[in-house]
């Protein structure tokens, strides 16, 4: 995820670009090894000089990620201090080291160039904006935010780029991809110093325009830092990812970031969404960037709307209508009204790119299945089978209530909850699925250190919330493989079977491990074993 050809920078430049709170120190060889931190009394830009001939070309916050030359950037995480790996990072070839004062010991230990501030975490996005040259300023940058939708709104932006004529870029939890080439993701927003690393060999390849996931906790911990997009947008917000927000309004809060001048030049935001319409006074109120607004559901009130919408198994059709009469007939591939809604974002984020409204909508209509989200597993068999990764209480309820419509029997959910995650989800998705569907699972999904049958408890409590003849048919079974298998066992012809949760992943976390589980293959295996005996 770097650039092949890097421009050295001196990093004596980079010093005055961190501020008063910046100090060098470079260890003269001969010296014993230090022992204490400098105090910033010490700092001296002058000391800048001592480091005069040293050159980096690249940047890493990992110890096993430093290639020769890099500045090698030890931060304080949740786990341990980075500054524990600089030995590592200068085996490795580091040139420098940038820590905060913590780091310093072990960093001068090193006897690299040590720059001290008090915070590079929050520095990390402007030094990798610098050391490849601020690369995000040359590409045509499209930033989704919200809880759910942010890979699917990525994905048809990503189409209708390309419709427009554009090489471009993909960054999300499914996949990252520079024009043809794909490379595996493991978090949905990238650290800053692989995000810029990233954007410099989008430049390289002659990328023109990209469209990326912006997750809260990259608003959060600076991962986007010293990145304006071009487009940010909106799409919802619900439940989610309270272990790591104090709760929802901070939640919220978070992602409000993504919406002012110093991350965005232009607002797309959903009206259709309680926050998104907070959101929309609050950028109105400040002024500071456009907003334009859209709707899914016909509300004439926002910018760009839907109207005629006809949502059919295989994905929608409906009508996008905006300023001045401006309208057009549209599809997108992808089933249920939240995906109209996918697709309004994604047009209207064109749009508000300068991509003509003919382009983004046949860029949307053009855009094949995103991997794992409402995927249909089809063997020939006479139910639906339906992988989903949906994993929050507004996807349950999204995706169970847009398939009842196609569902001629029964709806039957297996669904399971993530275990070191977010607690107070988890009744909420039981209550969701024993509320929406007929048939429920529960099983387990990625349970990390926890017990599935503490978690599936405590869905449980969810459970009862829901009066006893509206509710769904529960079964408990704590095995993921045999909780499919028995959903696949069960279904009856015109029965549709989600299993929600883990959608495009291929493992399991279960204690510090991740076992090879693919719901795709379990779900194609358990209707071919069933087709065989039939
Ligand atoms: C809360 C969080 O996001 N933590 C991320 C963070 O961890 P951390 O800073 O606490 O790191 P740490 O493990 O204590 O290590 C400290 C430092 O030492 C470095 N180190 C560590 C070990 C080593 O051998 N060498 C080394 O240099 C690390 O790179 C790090 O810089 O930095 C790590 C390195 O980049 C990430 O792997 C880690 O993501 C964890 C695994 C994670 O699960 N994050 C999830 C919650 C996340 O970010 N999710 C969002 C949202 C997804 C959604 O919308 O659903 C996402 O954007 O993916
Ligand atoms: N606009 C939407 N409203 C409600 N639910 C949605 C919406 N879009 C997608 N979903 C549901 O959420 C699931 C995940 O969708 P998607 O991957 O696009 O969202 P995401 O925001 O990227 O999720 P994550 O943050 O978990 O990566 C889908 O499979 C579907 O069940």
């Amino acid at each position: 995820m770097r650039p092949e050809h890097v421009q050295p920078r001196l990093l004596s430049e980079l010093v005055p670009l961190l501020g008063p709170d910046a100090f060098v120190t470079c260890v003269d060889p001969a010296e014993p090894p230090l022992g204490t931190a400098p105090t910033p009394a010490a700092t001296d830009l002058e000391q800048a000089s001592s480091v005069d001939s040293v050159v980096v070309t690249g940047v890493t916050h990992d110890s096993r990620a430093v290639r020769p030359g890099d500045l090698y950037v030890a931060v304080q995480g949740q786990r341990v201090h980075g500054a524990k790996f600089a030995a590592q990072a200068a085996r490795a070839g580091a040139a420098a080291v940038l820590t905060d004062p913590a780091g310093y010991d072990r960093a001068a230990a090193t006897r690299l160039p040590v720059i001290t501030v008090p915070d590079p975490r929050s520095r990390l996005g402007d030094v990798a904006a610098w050391i490849y040259g601020h690369p995000a300023r040359e590409l045509l940058l499209i930033g989704t935010t919200g809880t759910s939708g942010k890979t699917t709104v990525s994905y048809l932006v990503e189409s209708g780029l390309r419709e427009a004529g554009m090489r471009t870029g993909l960054v999300g939890t499914v996949e990252i991809r520079v024009d043809d080439e794909r490379i595996d993701s493991s978090l949905t927003t990238p650290e800053a110093t692989e995000l810029h690393g990233l954007f410099a060999l989008m430049r390289e390849r002659d990328v023109a325009g990209a469209a990326m996931e912006v997750s809260s906790h990259a608003l959060a911990l600076g991962r986007v830092a010293g990145v304006r997009y071009d487009v940010a947008v909106f799409t919802n917000l619900s439940q989610d990812h309270l272990d790591f927000h104090a709760d929802l309004h901070d939640y919220f809060e978070t992602k409000a970031r993504l919406f002012t001048p110093e991350f965005a030049k232009v607002a797309v935001v959903n009206r259709d969404d309680s926050f998104g319409r907070t959101l929309i006074d609050r950028i109105t109120e400040q002024g500071a960037i456009p907003v334009t607004t859209f709707s899914a559901t016909g509300d004439t009130a926002a910018d760009w709307y839907a109207t005629d919408v006809v949502l059919e198994a295989g994905g929608s059709r409906f009508r996008v209508v905006g300023p001045g009469g401006m309208a057009m007939d549209a599809s997108v591939r992808l089933p249920g009204p939240f995906n109209v809604a996918n697709a309004m974002a994604a047009i209207v984020a064109l749009i508000e790119a300068g991509v003509p409204l003919p382009t983004a909508v046949a860029g949307v209509a053009a855009a094949r299945g995103v991997p794992g989200r409402m995927e249909r597993v089809d063997e020939g068999q006479d139910f639906t089978a339906i992988v989903d990764y949906s994993h929050k209480p507004g996807a349950i309820e999204a995706v169970l209530t847009s398939l009842r419509p196609i569902t001629e029997g029964r709806l039957t959910i297996v669904v399971g909850c993530g275990g070191d995650r977010d607690r107070g989800k988890r009744p909420l998705m039981g209550e969701a699925a024993a509320r929406l569907a007929d048939a429920v699972i529960l099983t387990d999904d990625n349970p990390r250190s926890e017990d599935p049958v503490t978690i599936i408890t405590s869905m449980l409590e969810g459970v009862a919330k829901v009066p006893v003849a509206q509710r769904a048919r529960i079964t408990v079974e704590p095995d993921r493989r045999t909780a499919i298998e028995l959903a696949v066992a069960r279904a009856q012809p015109g029965d549709v079977v989600v299993v929600a949760g883990k959608g495009h992943e291929r493992g399991q976390h279960v204690g510090d491990r991740i076992l090879p589980f693919d719901d795709r293959d379990v779900l194609r295996e358990a209707i071919r074993a069933r087709l065989d005996t039939d």
